[in-house]
């Protein structure tokens, strides 16, 4: 294998006396499609822009395609199509003229240009707006051709920083579809804050909190973590709670009373196989009543709850361990 399209050691960045990002390691290679994610002040937004050659990190290092971030920046720029948090566009610029300018800048042939252009238009639907002045544009547009922008020169890497902030819920699938679809053939770095979007598009995720990186995961071995089973059992508490310990094939998590008669418990299976049949024939054998049985997967919001929000509330409140349709991280 080549080198990794990112790799990203011990990285570390201090604004005087904060410290945003903290001995940070990662790698990521040529073709992953990796969400970056975090609550707002996470680190994300310092982590791209170091990435990316736009500001110095205070120790480590990156390479980006083999190239050192600090030492050969233009080799990295060549490499990578960069889409910040807020777009500095030329107000007074039409679509088509800014794409061509920046065409111009990065270097796309002269011949291929339109071509590009064009593609890229497409790809970032916003053929529509290309005789528009950039000015008028609204977020939703200004982000799309930010992305546009980013995929011109056909880079490698892309690294997109909150590439759906501001779009409509339609926007955002075709962003998002967009997104998808360059994976594979380019290495995408994508920070958002929602976990839903990450769930849809990307194959692994990183989660990062107060500069540090608190999960570094495939979406597929998240989804391969053993589930919890939910069993509300209505009957003697001590007695119900001692049937569901003496078995050697479960892990009781936890047990919480919810009536008098009514107990709730947390179970895990230690040999990966369902128990879910047994424990309902146990319990109703015993004359018991079953009020609840369910099997709760390990989803990315169940995660993001326990690195993040746990630690950040102090309340102690147990982590959601079902994922909702849309979360907000922040
Ligand atoms: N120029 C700066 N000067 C001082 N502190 C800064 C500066 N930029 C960021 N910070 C601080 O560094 C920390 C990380 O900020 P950063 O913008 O990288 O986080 P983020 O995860 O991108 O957040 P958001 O999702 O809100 O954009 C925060 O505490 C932030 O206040």
């Amino acid at each position: 294998m080549g080198a990794p399209a990112i790799q990203v050691e011990n990285l570390t960045k201090n604004y005087g006396p904060v410290l945003a990002v903290d001995r940070v390691s990662f790698t990521v290679q040529p073709g992953e499609l990796v969400g970056f994610l975090g609550p707002n002040g996470a680190g994300k937004s310092t982590c791209m822009r170091i990435l990316t050659t736009w500001l110095p990190a205070s120790s480590g290092y990156a390479r980006l395609a083999g190239f050192d971030v600090m030492y050969e920046s233009l080799e990295v720029r060549r490499r990578i199509g960069y889409l910040p948090e807020s777009i500095p566009l030329y107000p007074e610029m039409r679509v088509r003229e800014y794409l061509q300018y920046r065409a111009r800048v990065k270097g796309v042939e002269r011949s291929q240009r339109n071509i590009r252009i064009d593609y890229c238009m497409e790809r970032c639907h916003i053929r529509e707006v290309r005789n528009r002045l950039l000015g008028t544009l609204s977020k939703g547009y200004r982000q799309r051709v930010g992305l546009a922008d980013a995929l011109l020169a056909d880079p490698p890497i892309l690294i997109l920083d909150e590439p759906t902030s501001g779009l409509d819920p339609v926007q955002i699938a075709e962003t998002l579809s967009t997104i998808k679809q360059l994976g594979g053939k380019h290495t995408v770095l994508l920070s958002t804050h929602i976990l839903s979007e990450v769930e849809k598009v990307c194959e692994r995720v990183i989660i990062i909190d107060k500069g540090r990186i608190k999960l570094d995961e495939s979406l597929r071995r998240i989804s391969e973590r053993k589930p919890t089973y939910i069993v509300e059992v209505r009957g003697p508490r001590e007695a119900a709670s001692a049937v569901l310990r003496e078995r050697n094939d479960l892990i009781v998590l936890s047990e919480r009373g919810i009536e008098s008669d009514l107990t709730a418990f947390e179970l895990q299976s230690r040999d990966g196989k369902d128990p879910r049949e047994t424990l309902a024939r146990q319990i109703i054998e015993r004359g018991w009543n079953l009020r609840r049985l369910d099997v709760q997967r390990v989803s990315l919001e169940a995660l993001f709850a326990e690195v993040v929000l746990r630690e950040n509330n102090h309340s102690g409140s147990p982590a959601p361990a079902e994922a909702s349709s849309q979360t907000h991280a922040s």
